[in-house]
């Protein structure tokens, strides 16, 4: 449920840092629960919204995944390279043309049939970003492209196929740790998809 306007007043917003996203502080007026108006200050940081795809083969009952090195993740501890679910920002694409530049672009998958299954805000209190997430079947003759990123952007990709099963258990074991993946696996198995 979207608030109504009347419930914030924007009082001022600062440009903290302008690079790959945007930084900004903004002090508004909430008005609480209560009815009392309180001022704030919240910073939130802005790199647009994103999407995010579970490709699976039903057949061979597997999932396609990509690993990558994360620099804010290698910072949080976390120094291998991250497994994790197609993925990138829509930049000024709608989420469903977005999501399959990108399988072609990281994977080189040719998405047929994609699914929208929900959408979330990965981080609320602090990053503004949107997620939408699919699924999509594959099967081996859809991969016809090599995949691995844009070298430009600084992207090396590697493309995996991993046993739906084992992919579950890498949840447990601590072998994916990345939201986004976490939850569409899960939401996979759930539905029976995997
Ligand atoms: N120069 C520069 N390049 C960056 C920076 N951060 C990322 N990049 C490059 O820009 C690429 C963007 O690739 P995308 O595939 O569009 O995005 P992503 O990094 O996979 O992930 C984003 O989307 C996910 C889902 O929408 C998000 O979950 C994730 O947090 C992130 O925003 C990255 O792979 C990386 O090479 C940065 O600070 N500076
Ligand atoms: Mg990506």
């Amino acid at each position: 449920m979207d608030e109504s306007p009347d419930e914030v007043r924007i009082l001022e917003v600062r440009v903290l840092a302008e690079g790959h996203g945007v930084l900004r502080t903004t002090r508004m007026q909430h008005r609480r629960f209560d009815g009392t108006w309180q001022t704030l200050n919240r910073e939130t940081y802005d790199r647009g919204n994103g999407c995010a795809l579970l490709a699976y083969d039903p057949v061979r009952g597997c999932v396609l995944l990509v690993r990558q090195f994360r620099y804010p993740a290698y910072v949080s501890g976390h120094a291998a390279p991250l497994l994790e679910v197609i993925a990138g920002l829509v930049d000024d694409n709608p989420p469903d043309v977005a999501i399959r530049k990108e399988a072609h672009e990281e994977a080189g998958l040719t998405l047929r049939a994609v699914r929208p299954v929900f959408a979330a805000y990965m981080s609320p209190g602090a990053i503004t970003e949107r997620l939408s997430f699919f699924v999509a079947e594959y099967e081996a003759s859809d991969r016809t492209g090599a995949g691995g990123g844009l070298i430009g952007e600084g992207e090396d990709i590697e493309v995996v196929e991993i046993p739906a099963d084992t992919a579950i258990a890498m949840i447990s074991d601590g072998r994916i740790v990345d939201a986004k993946t976490i939850m569409l696996l899960q939401h996979a198995r759930l539905s029976g998809l995997i």
